[in-house]
């Protein structure tokens, strides 16, 4: 029985739960995602520092990438949309900060200017450094629950560097929202900071390290730092871009001071959004291709590959399409460190017919919801049974029902209750607008993977090029 049909959502309005497609036979389709959140929002920030005008080809362009736009635009950079082949939107040509010149140069420097995290990890995280550099005050605010997540380690880190960052009473914060009184230069050197909560904290800080005047030498001190793929395409991102970093010794990282070359860079797909859509394989014990699959990638998402094989799926990965097939049943399993990954995994793990069991994701208490929590809760409302432990989730088989997956304004809450509501009948996702954050596509993409009847026909729209196949399969 549903509880709810509909729910308010943060401006007020009621909004009605989104009726999760069961399938009734198994599904087979090809599809394509939009760009990395990850890769669009590095290349942007590097684009915002760089030696010269650059360009993002097929970038994401979601909630969490228009914050990013944003907030370079208020510290000064020039981003201007330009027609390009994506499938999912313009390209983006930066103007960087120190070139702009001529009219709105002087009146970037100096003003106050308000920065819009909204729920953006990779903003409330990566900007506040970059605003450091700037002349003048930056505020840093954002959606409610932002002001939950951690961020004491970049306010310490910056006050370290000798950058004023205080609340808006004058005190010291502790969190959102803070003003950073940037002075135009940093000098840098060796800083020391405890980045077990985020991998983003280290992100944060490299990105900006080759503008510092002597660079940057940081250390780790603390639990183990999370998420360390996501660190690795930081590092892999700078070297692109002509930046000398060193990551030879564990839990430290030396960024050479020195500019940051411009670029024209084409953005692979959102591995970690193809989960999902991956995910509908194994829970329909069906068939999903993802063509255009990178060969080689720093995206965490490339761990689907190992993952999936382990749930009982058969992957192949043959010129650059991902297939993966979905048998008669899903395999629990035991899986360490999978980050992002995580309500994905778990929603998997709730219909498997094994017991499953996932951690190094404490930190995942401090993501968009606590996911954790929430993981717990919304499967164990229709029947499941998982349990939190220290630092993650045991997973059980149960028999699920239908009921309502609450969302908690967290996009992989979302797609985890679309993965259930293929498996179990009756399934409404709270909130399914907040896929927003990194796939506004995505109840599109879903409903056209469904429709799709198999690979002619869906490979016949990849070629059209028209969206990725998912979403022209039916419209
Ligand atoms: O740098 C990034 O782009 C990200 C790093 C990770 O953060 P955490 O280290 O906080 O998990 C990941 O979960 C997030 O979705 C994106
Ligand atoms: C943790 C996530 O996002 P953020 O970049 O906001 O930290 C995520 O996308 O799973």
């Amino acid at each position: 029985m549903i509880a709810a049909a509909a729910a308010r959502n943060d401006s007020g309005t009621t909004v009605p739960h989104w009726p999760a497609p069961y399938a009734d036979r198994p599904v087979d389709a090809t599809v394509t995602v939009p760009g990395s959140k990850s890769l669009t929002n590095r290349y942007l920030v590097l684009a915002a520092l760089a030696d010269g005008p650059s360009r993002l080809r097929a970038p994401l362009h979601s909630r969490d990438s228009v914050l990013m736009i944003e907030a370079l635009r208020q510290l000064g950079a020039t981003i201007t949309e330009v027609p390009g082949d994506g499938a999912f939107g313009p390209d983006l040509e930066v103007v960087p900060l120190q070139h702009r010149g001529g009219e709105g140069q002087e009146d970037a420097a100096g003003t106050a200017v308000h920065i819009d995290c909204g729920l953006a990890g990779t903003v409330m995280r990566f900007v506040p450094p970059l605003a450091a550099l700037r002349g003048g005050p930056s505020t840093f605010d954002g959606d409610p629950h932002a002001r939950k997540r951690p961020m004491g380690t970049i306010i310490e880190a910056l006050k370290a560097l000798g950058v004023g960052v205080s609340a808006e009473d004058g005190g010291t914060p502790a969190s959102l929202p803070f003003v950073v009184e940037g002075t135009g230069e940093v000098r840098g050197g060796h800083l020391v900071i405890d980045a077990s909560a985020s991998s983003q904290f280290v992100s944060a800080l490299l990105l900006v390290g080759a503008r510092f005047t002597e660079g940057l030498h940081l250390e780790h001190v603390g639990k183990p730092v999370p998420s360390l793929d996501h660190i690795n395409m930081t590092v892999a991102v700078l070297r692109g871009a002509g930046v000398q970093v060193d990551d030879s010794v564990p839990n430290h990282w030396v960024v050479s001071p020195g500019p940051i070359r411009a670029f024209d860079q084409q953005i692979e797909q959102d591995l970690s959004n193809a989960g999902p859509f991956l995910a509908a394989a194994l829970a329909s014990g069906g068939t999903v291709r993802i063509p255009g699959w990178p060969e080689q990638t720093q995206q965490v998402g490339d761990l689907w590959r190992s993952i999936l094989a382990r749930m009982g799926a058969e992957v192949s990965l043959l010129d650059g399409v991902l297939t993966v097939r979905g048998g008669t049943e899903i395999k629990g399993a035991d899986f360490a460190d999978t980050s992002e990954l995580a309500p994905t995994v778990a929603a998997l793990c709730a219909l498997a017919t094994g017991p499953s069991r996932l951690s190094g994701i404490a930190h995942l208490r401090g993501h968009e919801t606590d996911r954790l929590a929430a993981l717990v809760t919304e499967i164990n409302r229709l029947g499941g049974d998982a349990e939190e432990t220290s630092d993650g989730l045991v997973i059980r088989p149960a028999k699920l029902h239908a009921g309502v997956v609450h969302s908690y304004a967290d996009h992989r809450m979302a797609t985890a209750g679309a993965i259930l509501g293929l498996a179990v009948e009756g399934v409404q996702v709270e909130d399914i607008a907040t896929t927003a954050k990194t796939m506004p596509d995505f109840p599109r993409l879903w409903t056209g993977m469904l429709a799709q009847q198999g690979t002619d026909r869906a490979m016949q729209g990849s070629e059209n090029g028209a969206g990725g196949s998912a979403g022209a399969a039916e419209d």
